[in-house]
């Protein structure tokens, strides 16, 4: 069994998985650990290396090799388009190799609504053509309420894709129509034959993404992930 960690910005989510492609969910915070039965780790940080030492320590897992996976010039087919490779960040790379790997030879746009979006361009054939960076649903929102006097939000969370009638529902309806505005707008300067969406968004975007070839992959940076596990 291998352990695998996405260490996100905002949650640190993970995966055991026997094989590539195949996990069992394992919350970080609640589960108990058999650390026996861990050959290795495999992870991926966004966030800062702080992170990491902290996981490192929670997990007794000091036997163990633990493989950090970085964003490379060219990895299973796939090409970085950055010419600084590394800079990428690991899950736009991950969710890369995690869409290629569901549908090979398919063209793609990959998205990662988190804390923020990202919108990749990756070519059937394994060339990855640049992407966006935008500040994610949520991010969006506390940056208006933080650099305001007098916009707040609320704990519920509504949005629609309609006019709001007050300050939450335009706030929250606004940043949900930027997120839709951007990846229409994506999509209308390079359609390709899929949408692979993923993220903690992506259940709240996809009803209003029906117009497209969408497929939600709520492991799509796993499925990536697990790919190196003994390569
Ligand atoms: N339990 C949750 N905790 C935090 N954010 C959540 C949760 N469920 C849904 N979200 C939404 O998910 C978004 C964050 O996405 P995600 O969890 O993928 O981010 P992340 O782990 O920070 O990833 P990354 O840093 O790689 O973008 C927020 O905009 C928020 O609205
Ligand atoms: C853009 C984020 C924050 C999205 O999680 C991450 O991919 C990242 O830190 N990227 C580094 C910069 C880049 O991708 O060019
Ligand atoms: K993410």
């Amino acid at each position: 069994m291998y352990l695998l960690l996405d260490i996100g910005n905002t949650r640190t989510k993970a995966m055991l998985a026997a094989q590539a492609g195949q996990f069992i969910p394992f919350d970080v915070e609640k589960d108990e650990l058999d650390s026996a039965a861990v050959q290795a780790v495999y992870y991926a940080a966004v966030a800062g290396q702080d992170k990491v030492q902290a996981l490192k320590k929670q997990f007794t897992l000091a036997e163990q090799p633990w493989r950090q996976i970085e964003s490379e010039a060219y990895r299973f087919g796939i090409r970085n388009c950055y010419s600084q490779p590394h800079l990428l960040g690991v899950d736009r790379w991950l969710a890369m190799l995690g869409s290629n790997w569901l549908y090979p030879n398919t063209d793609c746009v990959v998205i990662d609504a988190g804390t923020a979006v990202t919108i990749d361009w990756l070519g059937a054939d394994g060339q990855h053509q640049g992407g966006w960076i935008l500040p994610g649903l949520k991010l969006q929102q506390q940056s208006v309420v933080q650099k305001t006097a007098k916009v707040f939000n609320a704990d519920t969370h509504q949005a629609r894709l309609a006019h709001g009638n007050d300050t939450v529902s335009c706030l929250q309806n606004g940043c949900l129509a930027s997120v839709l505005g951007a990846i229409a707008q994506g999509w209308q300067l390079k359609p390709m034959s899929k949408m692979v969406l993923t993220g903690g968004d992506a259940g709240l975007l996809q009803g209003y993404l029906k117009a497209y070839p969408l497929d939600v992959q709520p492991h799509l940076l796993f499925n990536g992930l697990s790919r190196f596990i003994e390569s």
